[in-house]
């Protein structure tokens, strides 16, 4: 009879796309000690060589978590959670748009590849076009909505909170923001549901500094693509993507926003777009309807057309 302590398995995260989101992902996660890391990528050696660089930087740092880089989808068996993150990132004036065709044929090839081996896992979209990529990995992989997650949403709040926090000159800690939609420019920003210490940012800050904040949240991402001109952001998104892993992995129930299904919720149905979602072990466990005024929810649908109509070209 093995004892409750040979049954035990550390949970397996496996990182598909081993390029600058996913190896920093893993190392996050290693560091974290959250889980073991399996991480794939289709280039030789590239996952291999990112695996053991991995290992020697964690082992000064006194860490021990097992991370292995591979080529071969059977080390990814049995996954707790399978990370999307292999595609193309788009350049200076390319839409994310713009990678739907060659990145929809990398999502489904890679999830046709993993979801089998790992039945059971939770699959977190990370390839852009986000919430385009989110429907076509749930639809490729057959899993119960509940399981098929995109990350955006942690992302596009967390750049609202820091441009806040520069204007105001005041920690990001004590700022709490709301933003909702698709990860595309006609995200939802919502001022009137971002908070400074639970008062919210309309009464802290003029009308000319919320659109300007608002609208440099939009273009977040484009922003850092100009200036890398070769690539797009990474330390930011994957750190966002390491707190999804950790409210499923540790079954924490955050409220976290996340490209989820809506059957309803909002005025949608057979939609993935950001939402508040409760992430735990089961996946999108729940997600939270907010009161929205009239021109809010206008908006959110008008986001919601644009996903439409890109999953429309599928
Ligand atoms: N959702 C978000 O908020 C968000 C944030 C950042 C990046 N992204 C997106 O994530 C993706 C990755 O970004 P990145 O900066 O890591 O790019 P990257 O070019 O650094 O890495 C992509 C990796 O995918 C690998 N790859 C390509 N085809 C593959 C396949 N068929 N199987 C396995 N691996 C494959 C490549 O070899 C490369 O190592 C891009 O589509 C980018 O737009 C999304
Ligand atoms: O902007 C991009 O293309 C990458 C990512 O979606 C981001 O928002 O940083």
């Amino acid at each position: 009879m093995p004892t409750q302590v040979e049954d035990y398995r550390s949970p397996k995260v496996t990182v598909v796309g081993a390029g600058n989101v996913g190896g920093m992902l893993a190392q996050r996660i290693a560091k974290q000690n959250l889980a073991d890391v399996v991480l794939y990528d289709i280039v030789q050696g590239k996952p291999q060589g990112i695996a053991l660089d991995l290992l020697q930087a964690h082992t000064i740092s006194d860490l021990d978590r097992q991370i292995i880089g591979t080529n071969d989808y059977s080390d990814t068996k049995d996954s707790d959670i399978i990370v999307v993150t292999a595609g193309l990132p788009r350049k200076d004036g390319m839409s994310r748009n713009d990678l739907l065709r060659i990145n929809a044929s990398i999502v489904k090839d890679v999830v046709q590849s993993t979801i089998s081996l790992s039945p059971n896992a939770i699959l977190l979209i990370v390839t852009n076009p986000l919430d385009v990529m989110t429907y076509l990995a749930w639809q490729v992989s057959g899993l119960p909505p509940q399981r098929v997650i995109g990350m955006a949403g942690v992302l596009d709040a967390a750049r609202f909170q820091t441009f806040i926090a520069m204007e105001l000159k005041i920690s990001s800690a004590d700022i709490y923001t709301t933003v909702l939609g698709g990860h595309g420019d006609l995200m939802l920003p919502l001022p009137r549901l971002s908070t400074v210490n639970g008062v919210p940012i309309t009464e802290l800050l003029s009308q000319e500094a919320i659109t300007r904040l608002v609208e440099r949240t939009r273009n977040g991402g484009a922003e850092i693509v100009q200036l890398l001109q070769n690539g797009s952001a990474y330390f930011a998104p994957s750190a966002a993507v390491n707190v999804m892993v950790e409210s499923i992995i540790s079954d924490r129930h955050r409220v976290l926003p996340a490209a989820a299904y809506l059957t309803g919720e909002y005025g949608l149905r057979d939609i993935f777009m950001g939402v508040p979602v409760q992430l735990g072990r089961q996946g999108a466990e729940k997600i939270v309807e907010l009161k929205l005024l009239d021109e809010e929810l206008a908006a959110l649908h008008a986001s919601a057309a644009s996903i439409q109509a890109n999953i429309n070209l599928l």
